[in-house]
C-alpha cells in the first residue's frame, strides 16, 4: 500500500495491484484500474478522452468530475456568475491527508476552500473535502460539503463518472417508473419530461436524461463485464452519452471516444440541498468491479 504525491498528481497503489491517479487540479480521478473475482487482471475502469488537456486550462474531458455548486448551468441566483456545473472541477485541491492505509484499503483527503479566483464568481464561504478510497475491486468517493459562512446556502453537487465500457452494448437498471428529464428534447428551451418504462437503460444514441429520486443503487452492464453503483445522499442520477452528433461538437473529445464510456452521474442535479452555518453534508458514491 502506498500513495504518491507528483506535481501534477496523486497516485494510489494498492497491494493487490489497483491504482488510482488523482489529478490536483479538479480533483478529477483521471484513473481506477481494477480486476474483478472472476478475472484479475487489471484494466482500466475510468475513460479519459485522449485529446483531453491534463493542463489546467479546462476541466478534464473524462475521469471523476466533481461538479459543485451548479449542476449544469446556473439557475439559482447565488450561481449567476458561475461557467456549466460549477467551479469544483476547474480549481486546484490540496492535499488534506492519508487517511487510512492498510492491506485492505487506502484511503486520502483532498481540499478546497474559497480562492479569489472563486470569491470572483461566488460569495459562499465553504469546505470541500473529497475523500478517495480504494480496495482491491472498489472505489469510493464521498464529497464532504461544509457551510463555513453566517448564513446558510443552497447547492447541488454530483459525481460525473465516465465508465469504461462498450456505448452499444451497456445496459443500467433500474430506472423503469421513474419520471426524468430528456435534455436532448427541448420544449420551449426546457427538457421534456417523461416517464421511463425501459427495464434497461441504453444510450445506443445521444442521451441525456436526468432521472428524479432514484433509488441511489444501479447496475451497469455489458457483455462479460459491469459494475455496481451504490450511493448515498445523491437523490437523482443522470445518465449521458453524446455519441457522434454532440460528441463532434466537443474539442477535446477524442474522434469515437463516444463508442467507449458511458456517464452515469449520481447527484443533487434538481433540488437544491440547503446548508445551514456551521453544518455539513456529505454525498458518496462506491462502484464495485463485477
Ligand atoms: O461538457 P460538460 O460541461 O463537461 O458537460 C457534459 C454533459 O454533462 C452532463 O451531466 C449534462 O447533463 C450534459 O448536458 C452535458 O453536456
Amino acid at each position: 500500500m502506498t500513495f504518491e504525491r507528483t506535481e501534477s498528481k496523486l497516485i494510489l497503489r494498492h497491494t493487490k495491484g489497483p491504482t488510482v491517479e488523482i489529478l490536483w487540479y479538479g480533483a478529477t480521478i483521471l484513473s481506477w484500474k481494477s480486476g474483478s473475482k472472476s478475472n484479475p487482471a487489471l484494466s482500466e475502469r475510468i475513460f479519459v478522452s485522449s485529446k483531453s488537456p491534463l493542463d489546467g486550462s479546462e476541466p478534464v474531458r473524462g475521469g471523476i468530475p466533481l461538479v459543485f455548486p451548479c449542476f449544469a448551468y446556473p439557475t439559482h441566483p447565488d450561481h449567476q456568475k458561475l461557467g456549466i456545473h460549477g467551479f469544483a472541477r476547474n480549481e486546484y485541491w490540496k492535499w488534506d491527508g492519508n487517511i487510512t492505509d492498510n492491506d485492505y484499503e487506502i484511503s486520502v483527503k483532498l481540499a478546497l476552500d474559497p480562492v479569489p479566483s472563486i470569491w470572483a464568481v461566488y460569495d459562499k464561504s465553504f469546505h470541500l473535502d473529497y475523500v478517495v478510497t480504494l480496495s482491491e475491486y472498489t472505489l469510493k468517493t464521498d464529497l464532504h460539503v461544509t457551510n463555513t459562512s453566517a448564513a446558510p446556502f443552497e447547492f447541488q453537487a454530483l459525481f460525473h463518472t465516465y465508465h469504461v465500457c462498450p456505448t452499444k452494448d451497456v445496459r443500467i437498471k433500474p430506472l423503469k417508473g421513474l419520471t426524468y428529464y430528456d435534455k436532448t428534447e427541448l420544449i420551449d428551451g426546457k427538457p421534456t419530461k417523461r416517464i421511463e418504462d425501459r427495464d434497461t437503460v441504453d444510450v445506443t444514441s445521444w442521451t441525456d436524461s436526468v432521472y428524479e429520486s432514484t433509488s441511489g443503487t444501479y447496475e451497469i452492464r455489458w457483455p462479460g463485464g459491469g459494475v455496481d453503483v451504490t450511493t448515498s445522499n445523491m437523490d437523482d442520477l443522470v445518465i449521458w452519452n453524446p455519441q457522434a452528433i454532440a460528441g463532434r461538437k466537443i474539442a477535446a473529445m477524442e474522434e469515437g471516444g463516444w463508442d467507449n464510456f458511458v456517464c452515469v452521474e449520481p447527484g443533487l442535479a434538481l433540488a437544491f440541498e440547503t446548508l445551514q452555518p456551521g453544518k455539513s453534508w456529505v454525498g458518496k458514491q462506491e462502484i464495485t468491479v463485477r
